[in-house]
């Protein structure tokens, strides 16, 4: 008995690249800190950056930040999986281990706009998951900018006006997920991952296993 419940939980299978989108404001980062510290099987995609820090937020952590000769570098080298202009910087998915990573059934959460998303699943349609998060209300989303206090009055002005065009792109997603409440928010993104390792397809482990169930 023991045994071969240990076996199906060690079935092998593909990573998945989870990526998170929605409007500034609207929670992404706030779900991908919940999910990255519920589940030690995802690892978070760190960004390369031209925008400054904000408060609290550290080098190599939550983004790499660089200047912009570094980024023109990174382009230059074919650093990027894809990268984009987003509020006036630039923000890029650096290549890293993602590949190889995949196959060894690394799942990776990337907090990305929906050009990155149009980009990586251009790129890798087998492998992307796509959920784009909406917030309960216009007024809510301006409250959240605001109640951060992470950002200027005017900066805050620009990422709302984006936030429109933002949201006309939900219809390029596989899920659509309202945070209203942020912990029914985060079940249903935790929901949407585990039933997307599930797939048949990821379940690389299968065919031996059934072949051996098969005799
Ligand atoms: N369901 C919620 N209810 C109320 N406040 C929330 C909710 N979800 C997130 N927040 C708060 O809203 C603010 C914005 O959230 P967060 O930084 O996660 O948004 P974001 O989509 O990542 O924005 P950006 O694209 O600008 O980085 C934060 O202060 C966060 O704590
Ligand atoms: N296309 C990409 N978009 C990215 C990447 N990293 C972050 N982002 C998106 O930029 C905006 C603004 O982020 P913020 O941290 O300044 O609020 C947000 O929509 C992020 O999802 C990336 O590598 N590629």
């Amino acid at each position: 008995m023991t045994e071969s419940v240990q076996h199906i939980d060690t079935l092998a299978r593909r990573g998945i690249m989870f990526i998170l989108s929605s409007p500034s404001g609207a929670g992404k980062t706030t779900i991908s800190r919940m999910l990255l510290a519920a589940d030690d099987q995802i690892k978070l995609s760190v960004s390369a950056t031209t925008r400054p820090p904000r408060p609290g937020e550290e080098d190599g952590v939550h983004y790499h930040f660089v200047d912009d000769a570094a980024f023109d570098r990174m382009i230059e080298e074919d650093d990027f999986y894809e990268w984009a202009h987003v509020f006036n910087y630039r923000y890029g998915t650096p290549k890293g281990h993602i590949r190889s990573g995949l196959k060894d059934g690394q799942d990776v959460l990337f907090d990305i706009d929906w050009q990155g998303t149009q980009q990586l699943f251009q790129k890798d349609q087998q492998d992307v998951v796509r959920v784009f998060i909406l917030p309960p209300s216009i007024a809510a989303l301006q409250r959240r900018l605001e109640n951060r206090a992470t950002d200027s009055g005017d900066v805050i002005e620009s990422r709302m006006d984006r936030a429109r065009s933002e949201i006309s792109h939900w219809d390029a997603y596989d899920y659509v997920v309202i945070n209203d409440d942020v912990d029914e928010c985060f079940a249903k993104v935790r929901d949407i991952l585990a039933a997307e390792r599930m797939k048949r397809q990821r379940q690389t482990g299968l065919i031996p296993f059934v072949r051996e169930l098969m005799g």
